[in-house]
């Protein structure tokens, strides 16, 4: 008789012996036989699913990225009417990432001008795509078209080079933020490095190749400390996967300029601010938690000393852009094909006076009126760094670049926005 733990767990490995000769155990052992190998054809099944739903997950995940709808005769005439230039000389952009924050700046004030603008943007959800649909809409509003889709999609790049002869591209379309990268690296690989190289793939071959400005960043300096950082300082100790891919979005656009004759501009922008900016930005998080009564941590450095950020005013950043657009030069190639040297330049674009960061909660707390619940902790190991301080000589000597904003004024414009983008206007206190 099999005792009642055999009884209990019939299949449980060693307690189970099949030399016992008992009619019984063989029934067991029959039993148990069926029972492994039902459970074996269980296993099967369970890897079969489980490897088809991950299929499905990564048609999805990219699908994610491409399930823009575009084309058709209608959406054609959308993207012609929004490149239309509308001035002498004008220029037709095509700028990605223009549902971000300088994208949405940069295009409007494209537009105004009399420049055709087409825009590009993922619409992806690294923080509230409700923000970035608010401001699609007050670019349709002003006559400038967001094609939704993703860089990594040539097959839209080459339609949208196809319908427009894009004499300039505004490459703002990226991930952003320093501390993001250690949770999802490969998304900064997916926007910041194969979708710049799928862009000026189809830059390159286009027929007339566009001059290329695009986003660089201040990070690139990583843990230089010269100060202040001059383009031609170190930039081979990067500090963050963040600051790592827009350094080599420097050298694969020199690759661009190098072999097809494209010509490149790299902005190394500086902390940007300002009204419709970005929520994971500190000045923006900030006064969300500020007003919402709630605590903000802020980094110390090493030995207590306090960060501090060359914050620049978005409206500085548009002139820089614009700037760098009108100098761009040529690109010489045709056909994929080189014709000569095309300009390649650097330049930085901050503010060139650096703000600590207890000093930035200082102004937000008097524009809001509101006392700060200040949570102040060391820096901890994330990719950031200390401080950052521009030299803009060189974006001064080429097209005239001369911030005029300061962070207090700055502060107050983007205040004003919040509480007005936001409902706060109506609340008593916060006028
Ligand atoms: O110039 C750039 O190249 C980058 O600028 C921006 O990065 P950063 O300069 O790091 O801005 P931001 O996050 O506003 O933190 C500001 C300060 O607040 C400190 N900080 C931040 C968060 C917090 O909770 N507490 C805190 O003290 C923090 O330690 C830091 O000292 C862009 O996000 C980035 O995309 C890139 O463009």
């Amino acid at each position: 008789m099999p005792s009642l733990e055999e009884e209990l767990f019939p299949s449980t490995p060693g307690k189970f012996k099949i030399d016992r000769g008992h009619s019984m155990n063989r029934q067991f052992h029959r039993c148990f036989a069926s029972t492994s190998t039902m459970f074996l054809w269980a296993l099967f099944l369970i890897a079969l699913t489980v490897s088809y739903l991950s299929f499905q997950s990564f048609v999805d995940s990219g699908s994610r990225y491409f399930s823009a709808s575009w084309g058709g005769i209608q959406w054609e005439k959308q993207v012609r009417n929004s490149a239309q230039i509308h001035r002498s000389g004008g220029m037709s952009v095509l700028v990605t990432g223009a549902a971000g924050f300088v994208g949405t700046h940069v295009s409007l004030a494209l537009k105004k001008r009399g420049d055709g603008v087409v825009g590009l943007d993922n619409f992806n959800n690294y923080y509230d795509p409700s923000l970035k649909r608010a401001r699609k809409s007050l670019l349709n509003s002003h006559g400038v078209l967001v094609v939704e889709g993703d860089l990594n999609d040539g097959k839209l790049l080459a339609k949208l080079f196809d319908m427009v002869a894009f004499t300039h591209v505004m490459h703002l379309a990226a991930q952003a933020g320093v501390r993001y990268a250690m949770e999802n690296p490969n998304s900064y690989v997916h926007s910041n490095i194969a979708g710049l190289v799928s862009l000026l793939e189809v830059c390159k071959s286009a027929n007339p190749q566009p001059a290329v400005v695009w986003a660089s960043s201040s990070s690139v300096y990583g843990l230089n400390d010269k100060v202040p950082f001059s383009e031609a300082d170190r930039t081979d100790q990067p500090a963050s996967l963040y600051a790592a891919t827009k350094k080599a979005g420097e050298e694969i656009t020199h690759t661009y300029n190098h072999i097809y004759g494209l010509s490149i501009t790299g902005l190394r922008f500086f902390t940007v601010y300002g009204p419709w900016g970005r929520p994971d930005m500190a000045y923006f998080s900030f006064t969300r938690n500020i007003l919402q009564g709630k605590p903000i941590t802020i980094y110390r450095g090493k030995n207590r000393a306090d960060l501090a950020r060359d914050f620049t005013y978005i409206d500085d950043i548009v002139k820089g852009c614009l700037g760098s657009l009108d100098t761009s030069g040529k690109s010489t190639g045709t056909g994929g094909k080189k014709k000569g040297n095309a300009p390649y330049r650097i330049f930085n674009l901050g503010n060139t006076s650096p703000v600590k960061v207890p000093v930035l909660v200082n102004i937000l707390e008097r524009h809001l009126k509101v006392k700060a619940k200040r949570n102040i902790v060391d820096m901890p190991g994330n990719g950031d760094v200390p401080f950052t301080h521009a030299n803009i000589s060189h974006a001064q000597r080429e097209f005239g670049y001369k911030p005029t904003t300061d962070l207090q004024t700055g502060l107050k414009k983007f205040v004003r926005w919040y509480l007005s983008y936001y409902g706060y206007n109506n609340r008593k206190g916060l006028q």
